[in-house]
């Protein structure tokens, strides 16, 4: 078996989650006694590709093409694909990140390869291959079995971790032929809307629900999201209600993030909200019910008020930061 990693970038730079899939894919070649490649497409410096040396890649396949600098789903999968095919790679490792979410399907589809997306542990290899993944939006776990020759595994952000392993890297110019039929849909220029942390790559995220009782109340969420350097998030009812835009929803119906830190405050803890932030690897809730559903699967709870717990935080932070 031969291992190729996506590793997606986003302005030139790698992201967290682009090291955590190249851990994980290293650790599945050495488990298979191969090496590793990666592949990159769009415009990233050598310098920030051969960092990925520090996370076990040997080898990485540069796709520097001008059409391709931002992202093109149907375009990027064939990329991928002809660098599978190239290298003789019959496991294709992704984020499954937004645009993982896209590509992994569409990989698996051209190498006629089984799929796994929102595998959250190393894939098991006694008497076959199966991996452990995310089933019915976080509230079960599922273990497939691939028995395709080509496999294709989606990576759950923050399920593995970011793991040194240093080799040396050597970067490669990939020119693949691009066809026009994959070019259908180019996105020409990228504005940022805000230049707030986006929620879904946030690493601490302060969220809030009803218990706020008003977008008047936002400004001590700010403060505190801001003090920890986090993203906002809300409930869905907050974000219906208008008191918050609908790219700050979190749950089954939004957006599904699994940052290092989440912080509920006044948020019930309904199953379709757990949905969503469930897989944080840790959880604070603050809530005036000791009854409040989201305290089952908090690891640190405040039983108190909003109005008078988070301005005590935002103090005690101020103080600490001096
Ligand atoms: C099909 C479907 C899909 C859904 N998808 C989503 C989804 O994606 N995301 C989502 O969030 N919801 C979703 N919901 C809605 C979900 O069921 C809940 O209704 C919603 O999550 C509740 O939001 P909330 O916790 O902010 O509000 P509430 O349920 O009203 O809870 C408010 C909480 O704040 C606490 N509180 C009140 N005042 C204070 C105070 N001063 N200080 C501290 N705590 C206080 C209360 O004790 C309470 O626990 C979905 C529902 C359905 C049916």
């Amino acid at each position: 078996m031969s291992v190729l990693v996506y590793v997606e970038q986003a302005d030139g730079k790698f992201k967290k989650s682009v090291f955590e899939a190249v851990s994980y894919a290293k650790a599945i070649a050495d488990n298979q006694n191969t090496s590793l490649t990666a592949i990159s497409i769009g415009n990233v410096a050598e310098g920030d590709l051969k960092e990925l040396g520090k996370y076990g890649a040997s080898k990485i396949l540069n796709v520097a093409a001008d059409q391709l600098k931002n992202f093109v789903n149907q375009a990027y999968a064939s990329v991928i694909a002809e660098a599978a095919k190239k290298e003789g790679a019959n496991l294709i490792v992704l984020s499954n990140s937004f645009s993982g979410k896209g590509l992994a399907p569409r990989v698996a589809v051209k190498l006629k390869a089984g799929l796994v997306d929102g595998a959250v542990e190393m894939p098991n290899f006694d008497g076959g291959f199966s991996v452990k993944k995310t089933a019915f939006s976080g509230k079960a776990f599922a273990i497939t079995s691939l028995t395709s020759e080509n496999k294709v595994i989606a990576l759950n952000p923050n399920a593995f971790g970011v793991k040194e392993n240093a080799v040396d890297a050597t970067v490669e110019n990939f020119s693949p032929e691009i066809k026009p039929t994959d070019l259908t849909a180019i996105v020409k220029e990228i504005v940022r809307a805000t230049n707030k942390i986006s929620l879904p790559d946030a690493e601490l995220v302060v969220s809030a629900g009803r218990g706020l009782k008003g977008p008047e109340n936002w400004g001590m969420i700010e403060e505190l999201a801001s003090l920890l350097g986090a993203a906002t998030a809300c409930s869905k009812p907050v974000s219906d209600a208008d008191w918050r835009p609908h790219s700050e929803h979190v749950g089954q119906t939004g957006i599904a993030i699994s940052p290092n830190l989440y912080i509920a405050i006044g948020i019930s803890g309904a199953i379709q909200h757990l949905a969503g932030v469930s897989s944080s690897k840790v959880i604070v809730v603050i809530n005036k019910d000791p009854e409040a559903p989201f305290f089952k699967v908090a690891d640190y709870g405040i039983v108190g008020d909003a109005f008078e717990v988070v301005p005590k935080i935002i103090a005690a932070l101020k103080a600490h930061k001096g």
